[in-house]
């Protein structure tokens, strides 16, 4: 049994599959999107020591000839680096026009062999199989694919979607609880840009979703992936809309190059800097001091950091100047309209604003 949305892109458009124990039905869905023979396997040791193993197996069965590719695991090998020992793996192993990628782990992974197999001989196709969290319900979906730059996160990349993205909650089972949290504020996300109802389901659905519940796991995916494919539908290319779902990351990319890229798990960074966004769209009479602590209550429930790092605010606003949201040197944000809305906003003086955020915040 599983759920199946699409992502409705033209030509482009493609399913995500969202169930337990559907690992075994990778072959059987890459055959309905004619998905070459040849294919590289990219992911980590960690992943491939728990899941490797039974996809290739799986991958044999269904007729696929696949290798696997493994990268370092951490969010500070997310670099040129590791892409371009990707590439020579490729190379080296006589891949052509006729393969496929599939990255089989978190958001890491999913990012760099989307950027991989975009640029590879000027792109091939390739398939998400994420097994974080947060992989699940926000990176293996929109096609946002990158590397980091030492100066700011996500700085070289591309739009480039998948052909298919398969979910088994299963995975979820061993990933650590930190991981777990850590995808849960992409999920809060969602609910406080777009969703008051799903919101409210959050806070009630908490115990579940950390144990692990399946009913509860698979509803919080499909309801962040029809979120997100909606968005992305509406808007791929960041023109305007999509910037939403940015919401949080402006101050909470700047903690992770800060601190240094695997300090903070990005969903870590991300609920900092969602509780900085509300601190300030509190300052500009957007919402309610009860809804930012509603919201701050929510992502602290799930054991999520919600203090910022004690950097200078300088060194933040110079590092939010990098954000790929400014426009000619104006900083633009996402800011929550009470909970379950949004708006983006042009910030010109933005110093007193996030002076006052922080302070707010840091004061518990
Ligand atoms: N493209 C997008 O739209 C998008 C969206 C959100 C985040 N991201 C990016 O995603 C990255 C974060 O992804 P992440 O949080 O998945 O981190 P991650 O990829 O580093 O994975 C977290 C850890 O979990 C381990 N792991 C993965 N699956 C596991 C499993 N099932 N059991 C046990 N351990 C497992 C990994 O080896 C790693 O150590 C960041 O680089 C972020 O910028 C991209
Ligand atoms: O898909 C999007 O659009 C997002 O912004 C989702 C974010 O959760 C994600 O972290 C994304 O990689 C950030 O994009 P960036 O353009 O700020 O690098
Ligand atoms: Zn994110």
């Amino acid at each position: 049994m599983f759920e199946e949305l699409t992502v409705g892109l033209g030509d482009r458009s493609y399913s995500i599959r969202i169930g337990e124990g559907i690992l075994a039905e990778i072959g059987e869905a890459l055959q309905r999107v004619r998905f070459p023979r040849r294919v590289a396997v990219i992911t980590n040791p960690t992943v491939e020591a728990l899941y490797g193993g039974e996809l290739l197996r799986h991958l044999a069965a269904a007729g696929y000839r696949a290798e696997t590719i493994v990268i370092p695991d951490g969010e500070e090998f997310k670099t040129l680096r590791t892409l371009e020992s990707i590439y020579t793996a490729l190379i080296e192993g006589g891949f052509d026009r006729s393969s496929g990628l599939i990255a089989l782990g978190g958001g890491v992974v999913g990012d760099i062999t989307g950027f991989a197999a975009a640029t590879y001989l000027r792109g091939i196709p390739f398939v998400q199989v994420p097994t974080t969290l947060l992989a699940q319900v926000d990176s293996s979906v929109g096609g946002k694919t990158a590397v980091n730059h030492p100066l700011g996160k996500n700085l070289i990349g591309a739009f480039y979607q998948p052909r298919h993205v398969h979910i088994d909650v299963a995975t979820l089972t061993t990933l650590p609880p930190r991981e777990f949290a850590a995808g849960m504020a992409e999920v809060v996300k969602y609910g406080v840009i777009r969703d008051r109802n799903f919101f409210d389901w959050l806070v009630g659905a908490r115990e579940n979703l950390q144990r692990l519940d399946r009913q509860s796991l698979v509803l919080a995916v499909n309801r962040s992936c029809q979120i997100k494919a909606n968005v992305v539908e509406n808007d791929e290319t960041e023109s305007s809309l999509r910037a939403i779902l940015n919401y949080g990351h402006t101050f909470g990319h700047a903690v992770e190059a800060l601190a240094g890229y695997g300090h903070y798990r990005h969903g870590e960074a991300v609920a900092i800097g969602i509780c900085v966004a509300a601190a300030v769209s509190c300052e500009l009479g957007l919402c309610r001091a009860e809804e930012v602590a509603a919201i701050r209550a929510l992502l602290v429930s799930f054991n999520l950091p919600v203090v910022p790092p004690a950097f200078p605010l300088e060194d933040y606003l110079r590092a939010m100047g990098r954000d790929k949201k400014v426009k000619e040197g104006v900083l633009r944000v996402i800011l929550n309209c009470g909970i379950g809305d949004c708006q983006i906003r042009e910030l010109s003086d933005p110093e007193p604003l996030f002076t006052a955020a922080i302070a707010n915040l840091s004061e518990g």
